[in-house]
């Protein structure tokens, strides 16, 4: 029969990348995608490209489904209305796309966020879904990773495990997806084209969930510097990391570490050939690399990512298959 799995925000990026994949899923038997401003139209008019022919659903005919996966692609603060719901009707597993669950306590989440957070109770139930460096799920809700802090955390987690950080600087480059699909005078062609902009920095809401998982697995400076900025590509992430260390290890040591780390692991692996954005596009992987600055005493850290993939849609898919005790890349495999 498979599984019965919703797809709350299914119009949006992410929620898009989502279809493309779950309606390829061996295990997925039935899949009902909710959008309000496109419900009762065929995804074939509205997203000729992407092979799925069903009919957008209002988020009510999800909330009334017997479902036993959803995925909740929408905005934060939207997200944290309907999780709590989908819980009490006793589903087997929500994977949130949104940051409503990625932090530690909802003073962290007033502070970033500006607004108080809607389901408090449920932050210390939620597992962060970047199962490299956390682990598999073992509740019902998992807090799938930001696409910064993706990048970031699996770049940074190997090495803060192995030496005092006296400082960590992120500067990140990302595809104009990375905004969602609502366009704004920042996303609008005219702004992005042949052009590149630092955004959000220093208080960019991604930087509280960088510090507090690198916090988890290591010891890191009190506050970590993150920069980003939007480039004129449609997806993908590059982020150049700078780490002032008190004894600065060998690139190879580096390489080492994250071989180490990320063995059996299938989509995140390290060269000494820096990633660029074009060798982990449209797929699930996280490319890594390193250098160690000996004239200025700093290494330097290498990551990128499709922030639709490893960055939302495929890490959201690769949640699921854990949780549920499937491999990690069923339904993902042309995508390592
Ligand atoms: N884009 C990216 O690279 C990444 C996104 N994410 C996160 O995933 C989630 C979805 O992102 P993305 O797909 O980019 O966003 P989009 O803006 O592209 O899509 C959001 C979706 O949510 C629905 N929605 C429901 N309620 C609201 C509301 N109040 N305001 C706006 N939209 C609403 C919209 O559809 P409808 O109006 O039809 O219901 C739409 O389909 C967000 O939380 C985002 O932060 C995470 C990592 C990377
Ligand atoms: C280019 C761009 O605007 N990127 C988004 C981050 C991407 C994202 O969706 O992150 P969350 O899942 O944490 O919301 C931003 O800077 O807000």
């Amino acid at each position: 029969m498979g599984l019965s799995v919703g797809i709350y925000g299914g119009s949006g990026y992410a929620g898009v990348e989502l279809v493309r994949l779950l309606s390829g899923h061996p295990e997925v038997g039935s899949l009902l995608v909710g959008s309000r401003g496109y419900a009762g139209c065929r995804a074939g008019e509205v997203y000729p490209q992407l092979g799925w022919d069903g009919e957008f659903v209002g988020p009510e005919a999800l909330d009334a489904a017997e479902l036993d996966v959803a995925f909740v692609a929408y905005p934060h603060g939207e997200s944290a209305a309907v999780v709590p719901g989908l819980l009490e009707r006793g589903i087997r597993l929500v994977v949130d796309l949104s940051a409503d669950f990625r932090l530690p306590d909802a003073g962290m989440y007033g502070e970033w966020y500006g607004t108080e957070h809607p389901a408090p109770e449920l932050l210390a139930e939620a597992h962060y879904g970047l199962p490299e460096v956390f682990g598999v799920a073992e509740g019902r809700l998992v807090a799938n990773p930001g696409c910064y802090p993706t990048a970031a955390i699996l770049a940074l987690a190997p090495v803060v495990r192995r030496l005092r950080a006296g400082s960590v600087v992120v500067s990140a480059l990302s595809g104009v997806s990375g905004a969602g699909a609502k366009p704004s005078a920042k996303t609008h062609f005219v702004s992005v084209n042949e052009s590149a902009a630092a955004y959000g920095t220093p208080r960019h809401r991604h930087t509280p969930e960088i510090e507090s998982a690198l916090g988890a697995v290591g010891e890191i400076p009190a506050a970590v510097t993150f920069v980003p900025h939007l480039i004129p590509v449609t997806r993908g992430i590059l982020e150049t990391i700078v780490v002032d260390a008190p004894e600065l290890p060998d690139a190879a040591e580096v390489l080492g570490w994250y071989g180490e780390d990320y063995a059996g692991w299938k989509f995140v692996s390290a060269a000494e050939r820096y990633p660029e954005i074009s060798h982990v596009a449209n797929t699930n992987r996280v490319r890594l690399s390193a250098a160690a600055d000996r004239r200025a005493g700093k290494l330097l850290l290498f990551a990128a990512v499709d922030n639709l993939l490893k960055g939302a849609a495929g890490a959201a898919v690769q949640n699921m298959n854990l949780a549920l005790g499937y491999s990690e890349e069923l339904g993902l495999e042309h995508l390592v």
